[in-house]
């Protein structure tokens, strides 16, 4: 057993509950990141697709995998020898109902407890020492399409835990869990009556109004919301100071937008809850009545900055839809949207008048929208495509230069939306889409570099993929990011200037993580090609409209790439 002191704090995916992505270490500088070397690999004994980073926790390394989700730790004081390994029975027949790969976002530790939670959605508390079980939990049923590839957020005293299921028309839900004992708080479902999301018709608020009874009910046919998605996949956020947490919902379920009428909400939201109760204080819906399946659940990063000479508690959100979204996350006050990839062409605006019927809501080009030309018949050209001008993977944002640095798609689809009929643990999709970069280029993704006070962007970086990876940012002015072709890259925080790049056995879809041992900072960051964009390869499909469009869309990855899983640990030389 590897000793150490134990952390004050929870250790997450994000760095911080902010959601920053940030690191205060500062050995690694714009002005030595160059001579970066690797120090050392592990092969994680899987392939598909590798999301999420390792956590360190004292002078021990937790490695997690995709499906079967195995736990390993590695004992940084003895070489990286394994202390212990934790491989969880689940029922194989779980792999057919993810929607997007294999993928899971990777570990949370709390009060000496690792957190898994599997893709069959049992969220396990391990004892961070010795890999032991202390409870295991069910959230939900992967026989009715209930399945989970997300991390978790321990919150003081509970575990806040999400679920995914959109593509089977499972209504989700946010759940909290007692960290101690695994006993089930509270849940709050994404849409139904006010009871079951926990919403007060009077004192929870959308865009500073009172939400009014039944919002949600009042928003879809019938009871069309009993199979309504609005799935909780994302990353959460938390405020200690406002003791709100933060998250984004996902697509409405069906795609097909013919079959569920209305404004389908709290679907493709923004929601602020006490994590006490589970009470939502304000919601924010991003994309009313769904077209594109532009899931809302992107991360929410939390900053402190002045706006209009006054400094406000912030939330950023870069939307799969492409818009980049400033609201005051004390309020819910929407202070600005606006596009962060040139080619988003679906909506011209987002209404930012307060006056105005339609404030909030996206300004729709109807060229775009699948409902002008109908079921059955093709829309093409709508940028960003179903995939998003950013999907998951978390941007970063430093407090010394202030920008935002967004890992982004430039990609747009044709889309065909036709009839479904929904059946019990069955794809409820009811769209054809195919993927392609915009008319006349040939690249799918950038790193961008994203003042969210001016709405603007700073610098961007072009990248013949889209960038699939999370964005780390250091108080040593670098900017660290992974490749679907499978570089570890590093640039200057201030100009985006290239200072480092290393080609890593596999394409990064994992995020770029950072931590100090024995007095050195070093950089990791986990290599194995997969997730939505990568599902051709990690799935070993051909038919380009599989995958939702993005074998298609992807299928050059392969002249770069192949399967693997293998984490990368790089440090200057000694
Ligand atoms: O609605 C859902 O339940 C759901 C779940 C997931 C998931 O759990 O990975 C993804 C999506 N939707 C999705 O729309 C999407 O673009 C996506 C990308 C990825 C990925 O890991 O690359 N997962 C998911």
């Amino acid at each position: 057993e590897a000793a150490g002191t134990p952390p004050a704090g929870p250790v997450l995916q994000t760095v911080d509950a902010a959601n920053t992505r940030y690191s205060p270490l500062d050995a690694i500088t714009a002005g030595n990141v160059g001579r970066l070397q690797v120090a050392w690999t592990f092969s994680t004994g899987i392939l598909r697709g590798h999301e999420g980073a390792p956590l360190v926790v004292g002078s021990v390394m937790y490695v997690h995998t995709p499906f079967p989700n195995v736990v390993t730790a590695l004992d940084l004081d003895h070489d990286g020898r394994i202390l212990w390994r934790y491989e969880p029975k689940q029922d194989a027949s779980v792999v057919a109902m993810l929607c997007c790969d294999t993928v899971n976002r990777g570990l949370a530790y709390a009060d000496g407890a690792i957190l898994l939670h599997q893709a069959d959605t049992t969220l396990v508390s391990l004892d961070a020492r010795t890999g032991r079980v202390n409870w295991a939990v069910k959230n939900g049923d992967p026989a009715r399409g209930e399945t989970n590839t997300a991390t978790v957020l321990p919150v003081k005293d509970k575990i806040l835990v999400g679920i995914s299921g959109g593509e089977f028309g499972v209504r989700c839900h946010l759940t909290a869990y007692d960290a101690r004992s695994g006993r089930r708080l509270w849940r709050a479902y994404s849409m139904g009556p006010d009871a079951d999301m926990l919403v007060d018709p009077q004192t929870t608020t959308t865009l500073g109004r009172p939400v009014g009874r039944d919002s949600s009910l009042a928003s879809w046919e019938g009871d069309q919301w009993k199979t309504g998605g609005g799935c909780t996949w994302g990353w959460y956020a938390y405020d200690p100071k406002l003791n709100l947490m933060y998250y984004g919902t996902g697509n409405p379920s069906t795609w097909n937008p013919a079959q569920r009428p209305g404004d389908n909400r709290w679907a493709q939201s923004i929601v602020a809850r006490d994590p006490d109760t589970g009470r939502a204080r304000w919601l924010y819906q991003m994309t009313p009545h769904d077209q594109w399946d532009y899931d809302g659940v992107n991360e929410m990063i939390l900053t402190d900055q002045t706006v209009d000479g006054r400094t406000r508690p912030l939330l950023t959100h870069f939307d799969r839809n492409g818009f980049a979204y400033t609201l005051d996350r004390a309020t819910g006050e929407l202070l600005g949207a606006e596009k962060f990839d040139p080619a988003v062409n679906w909506a011209t605006r987002i209404d930012l008048d307060p006056a105005s019927k339609t404030y909030g809501r996206p300004v729709l080009d109807p060229r775009y929208a699948p409902e002008t030309a109908g079921e059955d018949e093709t829309t093409a050209g709508i940028c960003p495509g179903a995939i998003g001008a950013k999907n998951q993977q978390p941007a970063a944002y430093s407090p010394k230069t202030h920008l935002f640095y967004v890992p982004t798609n430039h990609i747009c689809m044709t889309y065909e939306p036709f009839r479904v009929t929904y059946a019990l643990g069955v794809p409820y999709v009811g769209a054809t889409v195919g993927l392609e970069p915009p008319p006349g280029e040939t690249r799918t993704g950038a790193l961008t570099a994203w003042d969210g006070v001016r709405g603007r962007s700073v610098w961007s970086i072009p990248e013949p993929f889209s960038v699939w990876s999370g964005v780390l940012a250091t108080a040593g002015d670098v900017v660290f990011y992974g490749t679907l072709e499978g570089y570890l890259k590093a640039v200057d925080a201030r100009t985006g200037r290239e200072l480092y790049r290393f080609k890593t056995p596999s394409g990064i879809v994992g995020n770029v993580t950072t931590y100090t041992h024995g007095g050195r900072q070093y950089v990791a960051v986990l290599s194995g090609v997969g997730g939505w964009a990568g599902i051709g390869l990690a799935a070993g499909l051909t038919d380009p409209h599989d995958g939702a469009g993005a074998v298609g869309g992807y299928a050059a990855l392969s002249s770069y790439t192949a399967l693997g899983g293998q984490l990368t640990v790089f440090a200057l030389p000694e």
